[in-house]
């Protein structure tokens, strides 16, 4: 367990720590120590109670549901891969993308009727998604890059993270269904939330009030901007 008086936080490092220190900075905390470019993992935030992890993000997952981070703030992609038992408390609207299921351009996917082979490196996710279609397909599993298996002649199609498309497009590959919306979500241990309610739930408004003021912000900006004549 944690101790009583702090609240460890455990973020995914890569693409979502930044718009996680922005909204940890519109929520009122020091967070330039994380921004210094440092090696350091475990950082304490200056006048608060709260300390943040930087993991990879299924080690999010993994941290929290042992409690030794009472938090975590992780994509809805690994919490639908790797699952486990946790409360999922905020959309914090940012890191979208989306699953889908993707493939060569032009193809029609669920013509035939032969049995689909599917490359991912999602292959829960998969899983779950042609069940429900009550679909028998053959799930292989690929590390990265997984829009090479359609190219290469691997699989059929792909399940994989879409988010502005180019890669799909680069590749003369693109979208045939979305599978599940995905953006960051903030997670809470069980026990932790039992325990640490009052702190959990002051920091959670506080999050709230922090994507609210970051909008603002974004707003702003967006009126400051010159306007591009027609
Ligand atoms: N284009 C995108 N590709 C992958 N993830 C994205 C994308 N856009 C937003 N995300 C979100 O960012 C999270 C972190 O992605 P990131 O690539 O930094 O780490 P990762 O998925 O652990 O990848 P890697 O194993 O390559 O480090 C993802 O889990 C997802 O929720
Ligand atoms: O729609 P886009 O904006 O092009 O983004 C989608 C790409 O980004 C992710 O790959 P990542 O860069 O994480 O590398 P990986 O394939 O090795 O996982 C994802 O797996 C796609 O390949």
């Amino acid at each position: 367990m944690t101790p009583e008086n702090i609240i460890r936080i455990a973020l995914t490092k890569g693409r979502l720590e930044k718009k996680t220190l922005e909204l940890l900075e519109h929520s009122g905390y020091d967070v330039s120590e994380l921004r210094s470019g440092s090696r350091k993992l475990i950082f304490r935030l200056p006048n608060s109670n709260i300390e943040l992890v930087l993991s990879k993000a299924a080690d999010v997952i993994t941290y929290v549901e042992h409690g030794v981070c009472d938090m975590g703030v992780v994509g809805k992609d690994t919490i639908m891969e790797k699952g486990g038992s946790f409360y999922e408390t905020l959309d914090l609207g940012f890191g979208k993308c989306r699953f889908c299921l993707c493939g060569k351009k032009g193809e029609d996917f669920y013509a035939g009727y032969h049995t689909r082979t599917i490359a991912s490196k999602y292959p829960k996710v998969t899983r779950d998604f042609f069940s429900r279609k009550n679909m028998d397909v053959n799930i292989i599993k690929i590390e990265g890059s997984v829009e090479l298996a359609p190219l290469l002649g691997l699989a059929d199609a792909i399940v994989d993270i879409v988010e502005t498309g180019t890669t799909l497009k680069e590749n003369g590959l693109e979208p045939y269904e979305t599978v599940a919306p995905i953006s960051a979500r903030v997670i809470v241990n069980l026990a932790s939330m039992k325990m640490k309610k009052q702190q959990i739930q002051a920091l959670t408004e506080q999050l709230q009030e922090g994507l609210r003021a970051k909008d603002e912000t974004k707003k702003e900006a967006k009126k400051a901007e010159p306007k591009q004549d027609k």
